[in-house]
Formats: C-alpha cells, sequence, structure tokens
C-alpha cells in the first residue's frame, strides 16, 4: 500500500517519539546495542559491583526476579549479604543470568532497562557506539519545533539510554531537538494509564498528543488513552496485519506527516 502524506490532528501540538523502529533502526537496537549487553555484563558486573550505582542496579533486579519467580525460567538473584568471595561469585552469575533470560524475551523492565543505561555509558563516551537516527528525524524534528510544536520521547530504554542514544548520535548531539524524555518510570508503554501520566507530566490532556509507534499494541494503549497515534513503517519493523493497515494512518518517514498551512496575514 502506497503511503500517503498523514495531518498532525487538529489539537494536536505535541509530538510524543519512539525510539526502536521509529527514530532509529531496530537492528542498530538488536545487532549492536544488545548484543553490546550480553557480550560485557559478567566483565561490568566484576569492575563495578562495589559501586553504589551498581548495587542500585542489583537490587532492582533482584525485586524484579522476586516479582518474576513464578514465570518459566526465571533466573532468581540471592541476597548476598554474609558473603565471601564464592558467594559474591555465585551472585554476579546469578545477576548475568537474569539478565541474559530478560533480554532473551525482550523484556522491558524498569530494571533491566535501568542497567543497560548504565552500561552503555562507557561504549558512547568512548566512541565505541554511536547512535543510529533515520536520516529524516533531524529535519522533521527541527520543522516540527519550528512550527511550535514541542517533541517528546518516550522509550522503553531509560532516560540516561535514550540520553546516551541522541547526545552521542552519528548526527552528533541532538539533544537540544527534545522538550523531555519519558521511559517505564511513566509506565509500560502497551499501558492506557501511561500516556494519561505522560499528559499530566507535560501539563496538556492526551488529546494535544501525537504519539509516533512502529508497535501496535502502543498505539492500541495510546488511543484508549485519548491520543492520537500515528504508526510508523520502517524497513525491519514488524508487519502490520491488514486491519491495523486499515485503522491506523502510517508512515514510512517523518516526512509524510503534515503540518497545517500557516495562514498568511
Ligand atoms: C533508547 S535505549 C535502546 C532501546 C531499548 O532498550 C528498547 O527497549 C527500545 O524500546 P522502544 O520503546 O524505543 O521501542
Ligand atoms: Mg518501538
Amino acid at each position: 500500500m502506497a503511503p500517503r502524506p498523514v495531518q498532525l490532528p487538529a489539537g494536536a501540538s505535541v509530538l510524543l517519539l519512539d525510539i526502536e523502529g521509529t527514530t532509529t533502526p531496530i537492528s542498530f537496537v538488536k545487532d549492536i546495542l544488545f548484543p553490546y549487553i550480553i557480550e560485557n555484563v559478567e566483565s561490568y558486573l566484576r569492575a563495578h559491583w562495589g559501586e553504589e550505582e551498581c548495587k542500585d542496579d542489583v537490587n532492582l533486579l533482584r525485586k524484579q526476579a522476586e516479582e518474576d519467580a513464578t514465570c518459566d525460567g526465571a533466573v532468581p538473584i540471592p541476597h548476598s549479604s554474609a558473603e565471601g568471595a564464592g558467594n559474591e561469585d555465585q551472585t554476579i552469575q546469578a545477576v548475568v543470568n537474569n539478565v541474559h533470560w530478560q533480554m532473551s524475551h525482550d523484556r522491558k523492565t524498569t530494571a533491566l532497562k535501568q542497567l543497560q543505561g548504565h552500561m552503555w555509558k562507557a561504549a558512547y563516551t568512548n566512541g565505541q557506539i554511536k547512535g543510529e537516527v533515520y536520516d529524516d528525524v533531524v529535519p522533521a524534528v527541527r520543522k516540527w519545533r519550528e512550527a511550535g510544536l514541542k517533541v517528546y520521547i518516550y522509550s522503553s530504554g531509560s532516560i540516561e539510554a535514550q540520553k546516551l542514544l541522541f547526545g552521542y548520535s552519528i548526527e552528533g548531539n541532538l539533544l537540544e531537538l527534545f522538550d523531555g524524555h519519558f521511559d517505564t518510570t511513566s509506565g509500560q508503554k502497551v499501558e492506557s494509564r501511561s500516556y494519561k501520566q505522560i499528559a499530566k507530566s507535560i501539563g496538556c490532556l492526551p488529546e494535544n498528543i501525537l504519539f509516533l509507534t512502529d508497535i501496535t499494541r502502543e498505539a492500541k494503549a495510546a488511543e484508549e488513552a485519548g491520543t492520537h497515534v500515528c504508526v510508523v513503517v520502517r524497513p525491519g519493523n514488524a508487519d502490520l496485519i491488514d486491519d491495523e493497515k486499515l485503522h491506523y494512518n502510517l508512515i514510512t518517514s517523518f516526512s509524510e506527516l503534515q503540518l497545517p498551512a500557516l495562514s498568511k496575514a
């Protein structure tokens, strides 16, 4: 189906953007960011184990593991208070296994995302990784902002991880393009109350927001909250079924989103 230009809905003054599959290729996340975590989690934990940030990350993962206790294949993380070196090794291995298990299911838990954000910091700051953004993203966001629209990010990746991706991107530091960032601390993206919470935080109504995402479960949740949605079709994104193609406004590039013409005085 050929893409048609999509009009910014009347009353929408805020653009809320997903990252993976929307601003950024899924392949960047799946082939670069996630393998970095899988390969480096053990050495990262060993190097940072005594640090407060790492202890906080492990405590959050342990709480998540307790919630996941009844899930098939879940990996518990033992408490390691009165530990000797052997005990510490066992705890580290449990955290590694837990992270691997969560990532094998592409879990979007705040605990996993917080640790990932902390781990990517070194890779971005030493130039090993640069955040990818589609070519059409920067010109479109600049245009939207010039037209007076606000632009926010909402991703399952932690706010810290989002700022690294856009702060150390292939197009340089893009952080000035965004009015703010939201992550799973505002709720999961497949839950409708998250979009109400975000509207409240921005100080607008859900119907003032247009949410751009590749995932129709997220689009459905946003719609239920009263938010406008547009589904972004990019190479490598999950296929849409015919009903979804008919129901949602679709764009293949941010340039296809049309703003209302300015009336000339
Ligand atoms: C922005 S950090 C890398 C992306 C990530 O961890 C993730 O889970 C992507 O989720 P999204 O909500 O942007 O589809
Ligand atoms: Mg996405």
